[in-house]
C-alpha cells in the first residue's frame, strides 16, 4: 500500500531511512531547463546529511558531461560519475557485454548524447547528427550506400527524426537478422518544460511496426541500467530509494532492483492514474506531490 506524505516527520523519517538516493530527472529535478521549485534546495539538504545521491536518467539526448554541464547552469551540485543516461548505459552495453567487434559499427537514430558516450566507449558509428541524414529531402534507395560494417542499430530521443533515418535503421535489420536491434529507453512521452511531447519510445515505434520486431531497451525500467550503476556504484538496495515521475520506467525500475519508490507527480504521471478504477497495477511505496515537499523535514 502507498504511504502518501503529507507532515514534516514522514518526510523526516524518510530521510532517515535511506542512505543512496536515486533521482530520475525530467519531471522530478527539472522540466527542461527549469529546476522544479525545491528541488535545488532537497538536493543540498541530502548531501548535507551525507546521503549518496545517484541521477538516473533515460533522456539520451545527453552524454553524462552535458549532463554535468546542465546541473552547474542549474546551480546543483552532481559529478559526473553520479550521472547515469541511457546513452551511457547503452555505450557500455555495446562495448562491454555485447563486445561489438571493433571492425563494426553501430547506425544511430539519436543526439549528441549517443554519439559522446559511443566515442568514449571507443564505438565507431554513422548516423546520428551526420548533416546528410538530417534531410528532408526524399530518401531512395537507389541513391543510398549502405555501410557493410553496420552490425548494431540504436535508437533514441531525437528531435530531428526524418524518414531517412528510419529508412536507413530500417535497411540495416531488414538486411541481416542477426543486427542488433537497441533502444535506449522507450518512455512514450518525454515531460518538456511546455507540456508533454512524443518520448523516445514514440521514436522507434515505426521501427518496431515495419520489421514486426521487438529491440533490446536498455533504459528503466530493464535491469541493463541498474547493471551499469551496480557496476560503478556500491549500495544497499534496503537502504535505498528510487525517486521517479513515471510508473512504468522509474517506478518498476526501482521495484525490480529491491529498492523503496518514491512517486512525485510534478511529471507524466496524474492522481488518476495511481486512484481510481484505472489506476496502474505499479504501485510506489511513497507518493508525494512535489520533491521540493521534502524541504518540510527542515522548517526554516
Ligand atoms: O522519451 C524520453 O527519452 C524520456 O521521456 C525522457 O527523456 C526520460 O527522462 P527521465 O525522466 O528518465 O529523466
Amino acid at each position: 500500500m502507498t504511504v502518501r506524505l503529507s507532515a514534516a516527520e514522514q518526510y523526516e523519517a524518510l530521510l532517515n531511512k535511506y542512505d543512496t538516493w536515486m533521482f530520475d530527472c525530467d519531471g522530478v529535478l527539472w522540466h527542461g531547463d527549469r529546476p522544479i521549485e525545491g528541488a535545488v534546495e532537497v538536493l543540498d539538504m541530502l548531501r548535507k546529511r551525507g546521503k549518496r545521491l545517484l541521477f538516473v536518467t533515460n533522456n539520451a539526448t545527453k552524454s553524462r558531461r552535458s549532463y554535468k554541464t546542465k546541473f552547474d547552469q542549474l546551480g546543483i551540485e552532481a559529478h559526473v560519475d553520479e550521472i547515469y543516461g541511457s546513452a551511457y548505459a547503452a555505450a557500455v552495453y555495446i562495448s562491454s557485454v555485447m563486445k561489438l567487434p571493433k571492425d563494426k559499427k553501430v547506425f544511430v537514430i539519436g543526439m549528441s548524447g549517443i554519439e559522446e558516450e559511443l566515442c568514449n566507449e571507443g564505438v565507431s558509428y554513422v548516423g546520428g547528427t551526420d548533416p546528410a541524414d538530417c534531410t528532408l529531402e526524399p530518401f531512395s534507395l537507389a541513391d543510398f550506400t549502405p555501410d557493410p560494417d553496420v552490425a548494431a542499430v540504436l535508437c533514441g530521443l531525437d528531435s530531428a527524426i526524418n524518414y531517412t533515418k528510419l529508412a536507413k535503421a530500417f535497411h540495416y535489420l531488414h538486411r541481416d537478422p542477426s543486427c542488433r536491434f537497441l533502444v535506449t529507453n522507450e518512455d512514450s512521452t518525454f515531460p518538456s518544460a511546455h507540456g508533454l511531447l512524443p518520448g523516445a519510445g514514440a521514436i522507434s515505434a515505426p521501427l518496431r511496426f515495419a520489421l514486426n520486431r521487438d529491440p533490446l531497451s536498455i533504459g528503466k525500467p530493464a535491469k541493463t541500467m541498474l547493471d551499469c550503476i551496480q557496476a560503478k556504484v556500491q549500495f544497499d538496495p534496503k537502504h535505498t530509494i528510487m525517486i521517479g515521475d513515471r510508473l512504468n520506467t522509474d517506478i518498476l525500475f526501482g521495484q525490480a532492483g529491491g529498492l523503496a519508490t518514491l512517486l512525485v507527480l510534478t511529471g507524466v504521471t496524474s492522481e488518476d492514474h495511481i486512484t481510481g478504477p484505472n489506476a496502474s497495477t505499479v504501485v510506489p511505496d511513497y507518493v508525494t506531490p512535489s520533491i521540493g515537499d521534502l524541504r518540510s523535514a527542515e522548517p526554516s
